[in-house]
């Protein structure tokens, strides 16, 4: 027989789910909770040391939970947050990053200012989605985002998080040429749509983007950066433009720091900022740097250079006898940086690292490496780059300690 409980949710764990304990001591995981909220569900899963249930009944509602407006809320993959008011969204976010510093980097902040930056736009924010495709039985291509499952497709007519151009484009993916071909393959691939915020171009391809296709233009904080159509670049621009800022702001507050490493730097964005200090950036797509070294001569930034290749092997090398005077920005994909860039930090330390993240469990991994090197945190800020989702962006400023 179906097994129920009844338990209040302390909090939303990293990932989405709202976590509270039963009465035999153990944790229950509820997604679509909100905290504070008593639930009675059903157990749908139960280990030994913890158990899942699923929301049958709200017994006492939080007065933060509001209507989602999305019709494929709870089935699609991609949001876990739209039912939650949005400012608890981000004190939950800030909430979470604490704790994962804590727990998995070993990190005590709890008496530190964490300066938590919003998302202006809390729909419609993405330039660029990218969607899965399926081949139906009735041997129709159809588009959409992996549901929570982890395997079936939501076919979807439109996301709430993309701007309208992206949107606008989603009906038609069968339609363009490129398309068109993408339905004759057996296994179509997945489709990409990105809305460029300068020259306005919407675009949508399939697979890898094609070569040849033009360079999005995109303005930042007044400035425009040219980006290649399939590299990285980041999805919601008022909060990359605030994120932009604070590492200018950080880096120039350094008085000492007369050189930037900028490692897994994309298109040069984080660095774009800087003025009056040298900037080698590292980035292993060789498209991204091409753009990174446009967008330094472009806005005429002539101490900046921009490099191609692995930053686990081309760190070392370059962490040479200016880390006294050395700030490493380190931004990389979510799965954290790799052994080869630890070892450099440990054999040349530069005096600042500047770790921005999308991904706090890897970064709580990475600090527990790097921390024990002799750094010391000096900034922390959590910004809500992407709402709706129980994804966000953080940064930590890390000092060497010599004393
Ligand atoms: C989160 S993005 C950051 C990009 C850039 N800092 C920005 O804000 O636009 C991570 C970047 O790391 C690059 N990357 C991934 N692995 C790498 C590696 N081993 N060496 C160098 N770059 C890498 C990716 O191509 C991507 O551009």
């Amino acid at each position: 027989m179906e097994r129920e409980e009844i338990l209040v949710i302390d909090n939303i764990a990293y990932g989405g789910d709202g976590a509270g304990r039963l009465d035999d001591g153990r944790v229950c995981f509820v997604p679509f909770s909100v905290p504070g909220e008593k639930v009675k569900v059903s157990i749908v899963k139960d280990n030994k040391n913890f158990c899942r249930g699923e929301i049958l009944e709200l017994v006492e509602a939080s007065e933060n939970r509001v209507e989602a407006p999305c019709q494929y809320f709870g089935e699609c993959g991609g949001c876990a947050y739209q039912h939650i008011d949005y400012d608890e969204q981000v004190k939950i976010k800030e909430a979470q990053f604490r704790q994962v510093l804590k727990r998995i980097g070993g990190l005590n902040i709890d008496e530190d200012d964490v300066e938590v930056v919003s998302s202006t736009n809390k729909w419609n924010y993405r330039n660029r989605i990218s969607l899965n495709a399926r081949r139906t039985e009735t041997d129709e291509v159809i588009y959409g985002f992996i549901a929570r499952d982890n395997r079936s497709l939501v076919r979807i007519k439109e996301c709430l998080l993309a701007q309208a151009p992206v949107n606008e484009l989603v009906p038609d993916l069968n339609k363009t040429k490129w398309g068109h071909k993408n339905r004759q393959r057996d296994r179509p691939l997945r489709a990409t749509i990105r809305h460029a915020s300068s020259n306005k171009e919407t675009v949508a391809f399939y697979g890898k983007a094609p070569v040849g296709l033009p360079w999005r233009r995109e303005v930042y904080n007044d400035r425009e950066f040219v980006m290649p159509a399939g590299s990285f670049s980041q999805v919601n621009r008022d909060v990359a433009e605030a994120l932009q800022r604070m590492c200018a702001e950080i880096i120039s507050s350094l008085e000492a720091c007369t050189f930037v490493i900028d490692a897994f730097c994309g298109s040069g964005f984080l660095s774009m900022g800087l003025r009056d200090v040298k900037v080698v950036g590292l980035e292993i797509d060789a498209k991204g740097v091409e753009a990174a070294n446009f967008n330094a001569q472009d806005q005429g930034l002539t101490t900046h250079k921009y490099v191609a290749g692995d930053v686990n092997k081309l760190l070392r090398q370059r962490l040479g006898k200016l880390a006294p005077e050395t700030t490493l920005i380190l931004d990389p994909p979510r799965a954290g940086v790799g052994p080869g860039t630890i070892k450099a930090i440990s054999k040349r330390s530069p005096k600042w690292i500047l770790y921005v993240s999308c991904d706090p469990g890897t970064l709580g991994r990475d600090l527990k490496e790097i921390l024990p090197l002799g750094y010391k945190h000096k900034k922390l800020a959590m910004l809500d780059m992407f709402p709706q989702t129980s994804h966000f962006e953080s940064l930590i400023l890390l000092e060497l300690d010599n004393a």
